[in-house]
């Protein structure tokens, strides 16, 4: 098989390239090497499948943008289809059902106020009341990711199902982040990631098999879903022209089909997968990196002292930071930027597929093979980013001092299957992470800065951590 694909590091039986990838964590280092070794066009295996890796910016444009209908369609993965009951939803389905469901949900964003100034009142509310939290523990070690994730937590619940999870919902909250911290553990294991792979060798591994560890969490996260959507269901208005959030939407949508004899395209199932990638995309991704950009700064002296210089002489200490102040702070803009481009939280990125046979650097490739947007080498590129290991937010900074636009750094991925997200994403992170540096001083616990060291697993996961604050103004 492998002689009719572009060369790369030769596989192993059954397991192909994923040692490397294990034995490397969190992952980025073999992709890397291997673009160094083969260039930017090479094949790695999971398990017994070839995925065609694009390693360099020029080349993902070349193909996922400029010819990007050749490399919208995901490559099937059975262990979500396992988790989902089926392909649904809108991050592994692919053609009609994926471009309606694409189409359909940026559509409602919009007319739910998303990119406008509704949408920062949702996120400043969070901000201030993630101040509440903090400020009931000021001067004394508290666990700062808890009340962060809480936050991004409630702007994504307030878009999909139109409440927060506060009051007698925070225990709701408290379940659902146990839950998800148990994925983030149980699902990242060695014996999972061959197990998912290299399914033959997997089950001789020791440890939990797939079907078991996923049991109760998926019943759990499926009866989550479905009761919000049933409570919506019973509750709504479908005579009302305002959609209060996006299961609302989605029903109304789904009502409307129906009564035209379409029971397929938007389906209970269909409902159900859509709100929980929107869920699972919206809140682990911008949390993770926000978790990130809170380590990055505690890590790097200087940094903090610096953004506190461009907020005292931009905003001030009697007003919130709005995205009105966006450009005013290239400062706080670069420190995002390059904690996005160090958090490099997709070691891998998504599994794409080939939608017809085509060309890629000289090689023929067939429909359907995988291919792969390797993000991660592209912002770890030592020609585009020196020293790429290394947290310096000055990169991002022109010599007037001014925000330099780095076209390479793409943590939101690019062509037709680009973050979906990204607009909430950025508003997000740039609200929550000025706003907090802007009321206070973050310093460490007695144990230190966090560590941000990731060789722990593969994949960059949140980190846990206490710190100080004390309020600056
Ligand atoms: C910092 C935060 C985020 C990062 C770094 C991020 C990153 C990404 C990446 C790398 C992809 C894969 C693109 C590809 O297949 O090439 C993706 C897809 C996606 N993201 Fe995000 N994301 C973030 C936030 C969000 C948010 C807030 C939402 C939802 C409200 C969201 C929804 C999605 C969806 C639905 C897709 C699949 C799009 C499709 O297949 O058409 N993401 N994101």
């Amino acid at each position: 098989k492998r002689r009719h694909l572009p060369p790369g590091p030769i596989p192993l039986p059954l397991i192909g390239n994923m040692l490397s990838m294990l034995r490397e964590k969190p992952g980025y280092e073999c992709f890397r090497r291997w673009t160094k070794q083969y260039g930017d066009v090479y094949t790695f295996w999971m398990g017994t499948t070839p995925y065609v890796m694009i390693g360099s910016y020029d080349r993902i444009k070349d193909t996922f943008i400029r010819d990007g209908d050749t490399y919208k369609d995901k490559f099937p993965q059975p262990f979500t289809e396992k988790f989902r009951g089926g392909t649904y939803g809108i991050v592994e389905t692919n053609g009609h059902l994926w471009s309606t469901h694409r189409r359909f949900t940026l559509s409602s964003f919009r007319d739910m106020g998303l990119g406008k100034d509704l949408m920062q009142e949702k996120i400043l509310i969070e901000v201030q009341e993630s101040f509440r939290k903090f400020d009931e523990h000021l001067g004394v070690e508290q666990d700062i990711p808890i009340v962060l994730n809480n936050a991004v937590a409630n702007v994504i619940n307030q878009i999909v199902f139109g409440y927060r999870f506060a009051d007698d919902k925070e225990e709701e909250f408290s379940k659902l982040r146990d839950l998800m911290e148990y994925q983030e553990k149980a699902f990242t294991t060695f014996k999972v990631h061959v197990q998912v792979f290299a399914p033959k060798i997997g089950q001789w591994l020791p440890g939990k098999s797939l079907d078991e560890l996923l049991g109760d969490w998926k019943e759990n996260f499926h009866t989550f879903f479905n009761t919000q959507i049933e409570n919506h269901r019973q509750k709504i208005d479908f005579d009302s022209e305002e959609n209060l959030d996006y299961a609302e939407a989605y029903l109304k949508e789904q009502r409307k089909r129906e009564a035209e004899g379409d029971f397929e395209l938007f389906s209970n199932k269909q409902l159900m997968n859509t709100c929980l990638d929107l869920w699972f995309a919206g809140l682990s991704t911008t949390n993770t990196t926000t978790n990130w950009i809170v380590c990055y700064i505690m890590n790097t002296p200087g940094v903090q002292e610096k953004m506190h210089e461009e907020l005292d002489r931009v905003i001030g200490g009697d007003r919130l930071v709005t995205t009105a102040d966006k450009n005013d702070l290239p400062y706080m803009n670069a420190v995002i930027n390059e904690s996005q481009r160090c958090a490099n939280i997709v070691p891998i990125n998504l599994f794409h597929a080939t939608t017809k046979d085509t060309v890629i650097a000289g090689y023929p490739i067939k429909q359907g093979t995988g291919v792969i947007a390797q993000i991660s080498t592209v912002m770890l590129d030592e020609k585009t980013f020196p020293d790429p290991y290394t947290f310096n937010p000055d990169r991002f900074i022109d010599e007037n001092g001014k925000l330099k636009k780095v076209e390479e750094l793409v943590p939101f991925s690019i062509g037709k299957r680009q973050c979906l997200g990204e607009g909430l994403a950025r508003m997000e992170l740039f609200l929550f992470i000025s706003n907090f540096f802007n009321r206070y001083q973050v310093s460490p616990s007695s144990e230190g800065p966090p560590s941000i060291d990731k060789s722990e697993r593969v994949g960059v996961f949140p980190r846990k951590f206490n710190a100080i604050l004390t309020k600056r103004h």
